[in-house]
């Protein structure tokens, strides 16, 4: 077991520590008995994991002894720990604090760490300990945005709507933001259906627009993905909190209109290719496949291979 993994070097921090009488403004503020050294030294003090690259995870959740300590008392700790852990030669520290142990964030600060990212319960913050500038990965760089370009071939109509709360009434297709784990295409298929009551599967990708420091995405980047979709149900109910309008418009009248958006315009007219051509012309299907390392599953999107070019390279 790597020593930073036992409670040995964490009673080697503490008894160095000691002298400091760390836990003398604690005790002036509790006057319990529980917080003595000796309770903090046992297993349950923190226990650092060390990572694949060479860095070192800290979970203060697991830390119970953490509680009795105060924001003073734990800049100590940390600190001593740090001085471990460079001389163990490790790169990072990952500091996970939960959100009610809020108070150990500022004195982690002064020693250096910064803010990696946030969730609801908790926060990471990372402190580079490793040769020159920090190497470690940020965090969420873009909000995914979906919509549902719902296209009923039988009749050439196309599902289009107007936002409420935009400035220029303009048509484009209903659509929103991706929710954590949710797979594009049932994005758009749950979009369209929150919004115009309108009911369909996932054909294919038709395009992806990206945008840099968008106002709407808190000054991260903005990926805007366009589906094609099959309605199966033709009334439209549509949400009247986040729409003025809805209709199924002629495709035709959607290319020619000057009331829409640049992106709806160009998909409004690659969508009208692929009805006369075939659609095999624009989409980019999607196929699940295992991924390799994790034994996980994902989602390729991509343009299928002509039929006879497979059959001529033998892949049938
Ligand atoms: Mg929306």
């Amino acid at each position: 077991m790597p020593p930073f993994l036992s409670g040995r070097f964490w009673r080697a921090v503490f008894t160095r520590t000691r002298g400091e009488r760390l836990w003398a403004g604690h005790r002036r503020a509790s006057g319990g008995p529980g917080c003595r050294w000796d309770a903090l030294a046992g297993a349950d003090v923190l226990r650092a994991e060390p990572d694949r690259f060479g860095g070192i995870s800290v979970p203060l959740e697991r830390f119970r002894a953490l509680d009795r300590l105060d924001a003073a008392s734990f800049q100590k700790v940390l600190q001593a720990a740090i001085q471990q852990w460079r001389s163990e030669g490790r790169i990072a520290v990952w500091l996970h604090i939960p959100i009610l142990q809020s108070q150990f964030i500022a004195p982690a600060a002064s020693l250096g760490f910064c803010f990696h990212h946030a969730e609801s319960d908790s926060s990471t913050l990372t402190l580079w300990l490793g040769e020159g500038p920090s190497r470690l990965p940020g965090y969420a760089t873009h909000q995914v945005g979906v919509a549902g370009a719902v296209f009923d071939e039988n009749t050439r109509k196309i599902l289009v709507v107007q936002d409420r709360n935009k400035l220029k009434n303009m048509w484009k297709f209903p659509g929103g933001l991706s929710e954590p784990g949710e797979d594009i295409g049932d994005t758009a298929v749950r979009e369209v259906f929150e919004e115009t009551g309108i009911k369909s599967e996932f054909r294919s990708l038709l395009s992806i627009r990206q945008q840099h420091t968008n106002p709407g995405a808190f000054g991260k980047s903005d990926m805007y993905i366009i589906c094609r979709l099959k309605p199966y149900s033709f009334t439209i109910n549509f949400c009247q909190r986040e729409c003025l309008r809805c209709e199924w418009m002629d495709l035709h009248d959607l290319v020619k209109t000057e009331n829409t958006t640049p992106i709806t315009s160009r998909v409004a007219r690659l969508l009208l290719y692929g009805y006369r051509e075939g659609f095999d012309k624009i989409d980019f299907t999607v196929e699940e496949l295992p991924a390799v390392y994790t034994g996980l599953f994902y989602k390729l999107y991509h343009k299928e291979l002509p039929e006879n070019y497979r059959t001529m390279i033998g892949m049938d």
